[in-house]
């Protein structure tokens, strides 16, 4: 009779306090530490391996397996359970993003098995995954775990790249490799870019191929890369052609700034550190190639377009040259193998400024167009993006803005695209002066018209003094397939 009355009311009571505690341990969060105090305890029972994945191999190439590691693991839901994460804002608007931090440690599990990474970073600044796996396991699940992590990684790349812009940092500011990146969020496309539509048409699907060709290029026995070489006037979209190229493929950006590069293998070492699906630029080659005040020599940087250095390097990757002129360039240098295609940005013409018309003003047609053409016809030009900027300051009126764009042409551009023999003729009878002279030009020096004294003003837009020399009417664009 006692005992019963005992359980009938000890049970009750057993169960509240039970109750009462499980609310404490979530509560709290004493669970948790209950948790980690028994998964230590199991963890005295067995045998762990680890495997630690460096981030730069020992030529300080990136370790791919590395980038893998790190898009999985910040994929998996278990990091919502690690005690420091880091959040970033994502591509979309309200998306966050969940980052581990460093030393820190997020648990997975595969066939069963249960593994733990720790997210490592030493003192130095080097970082590394390390894979605790127990002993038991390894030969069971390691081999599959690995494959599983690559899939789901290549997946993840595809559906959530984010292109990146990289730049390269001086030799001493070096601490982690020598590159630092941020967002490409570039906007412009092959669509906003005026030029030819030919041409553009045919980078586009020599893109393509190129993109497509592993096989092909594998079994001519070739690195699988493509060089190209942009050369033009100042303003006429080389580097906006560079984003477009970029986005088109929706490669990773290398800007290689050669003052940071101290001598060939600087260099070397800085191309080693890119990584495949890249498009790496070299702006303004031929200003680097004038100034001799370097320990970096053309074939360093050319050695690496066609050299066996490439072949050491990731593949599937563009490169892509800017320079003004390529008068002054031993044919050498850019010869097919090393530059496979060179396209040429002139300034603008009648049908470039009506695709600017078109897109900055939203004009297909105008009264003011024929006049526009007769000027042109006359063998005036300005670059796209001084067209591009008085379009833009007059946006609110496209009849304000394409008089403001006639007045520039008469003034600025007289013969900027005259035919690069005419422009001869004129040279000899003119003084040097007059021909060399940009500062007594109206678009940079006194003798402005109001228009170009407006330009100067809002802008303040520089002319580079080769500009003149190099421009040529007779737009030889040519698309070469060199190899
Ligand atoms: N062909 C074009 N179509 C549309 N916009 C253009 C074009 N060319 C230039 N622009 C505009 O002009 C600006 C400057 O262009 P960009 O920097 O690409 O010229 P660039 O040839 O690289 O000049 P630089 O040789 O001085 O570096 C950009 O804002 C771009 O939008
Ligand atoms: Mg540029």
């Amino acid at each position: 009779m006692g005992i019963l009355r005992n359980s009938v009311i000890g049970i009750p009571v057993l169960v509240v306090a039970l109750f009462l505690v499980r609310v404490v341990l979530f509560k709290t969060g004493l669970i948790y530490t209950v948790k980690q105090w028994r998964m230590k305890i199991v963890d005295w029972f067995h045998v762990y391996q680890f495997y630690r994945v460096p981030e730069f191999n020992d030529n300080l190439q990136e370790n791919q397996l590395y980038r893998r590691v790190h898009a999985y693991l910040n994929s998996l839901s278990s990091i919502e359970n690690s005690d420091y994460t880091n959040l970033f804002a994502g591509r979309k608007s309200n998306e966050i993003i969940l980052r581990l931090d460093r030393n820190q440690v997020i648990g997975d599990e595969f066939l069963g098995a249960r593994v733990c990474w720790i997210n490592g970073e030493d003192e130095d600044g080097s970082r590394s995954f390390v894979l605790k796996i127990r002993k038991a396991d390894k030969r069971r699940i390691l081999g599959s775990y690995l494959n599983h992590i690559h899939t789901v990684s290549e997946e993840l790349e595809q559906r959530n790249k984010e292109p990146k812009l990289f730049m390269n940092v001086a030799g001493n500011e070096e601490k982690i490799g020598r590159w630092r990146s941020i967002p490409f969020t570039h906007p412009c496309t092959f669509d906003n870019i005026a030029m030819e539509a030919d041409l553009k048409d045919k980078v586009k699907s020599d893109l393509e191929s190129f993109l497509k060709g592993k096989q092909f290029y594998n079994r001519l026995g070739r690195v699988w890369k493509r060089s190209y070489l942009l050369y033009g006037p100042s303003g006429t979209g080389k580097s906006s052609f560079v984003a477009a190229m970029a986005s088109f493929l929706n490669y990773d950006v290398y800007d290689i700034d050669l003052s940071k590069v101290e001598d060939d293998s600087d260099l070397k070492m800085i191309l080693l550190q890119t990584t495949c699906r890249s498009v790496i630029v070299i702006e303004d080659l031929d200003r680097f190639l004038s100034v001799k005040s370097t320990a970096l020599s053309v074939s360093g940087v050319l050695n690496f377009t066609d050299g066996i250095l490439s072949s050491c390097a990731a593949d599937e990757r563009i490169m892509v040259f800017t320079m003004t002129s390529k008068e002054q360039i031993d044919p050498a240098v850019l010869r097919p193998g090393r530059v496979d295609v060179h396209i040429h940005f002139p300034l603008c013409d009648f049908t470039a400024f009506k695709a600017l018309a078109s897109s900055y003003l939203g004009l297909k047609e105008h009264k003011l167009f024929p006049q526009v053409e007769g000027i042109f016809r006359d063998g005036a030009s300005l670059s796209p993006a001084e067209i591009g900027e008085l379009m833009i300051a007059n946006r609110n009126s496209p009849s304000r803005a394409l008089k403001s764009v006639i007045n520039a042409l008469q003034t600025d551009g007289d013969r900027r695209g005259t035919p690069a023999s005419t422009r001869r003729l004129f040279h000899e009878r003119a003084s040097s002066e007059d021909y060399e002279g940009d500062t007594s030009g109206p678009l940079c020096g006194g003798g402005s018209s109001p228009a170009v004294k407006e330009f100067k003003k809002l802008y303040g837009l520089l002319r580079l003094k080769s500009n003149r020399k190099s421009q040529s009417f007779n737009l030889t664009r040519e698309l070469r397939n060199g190899s």
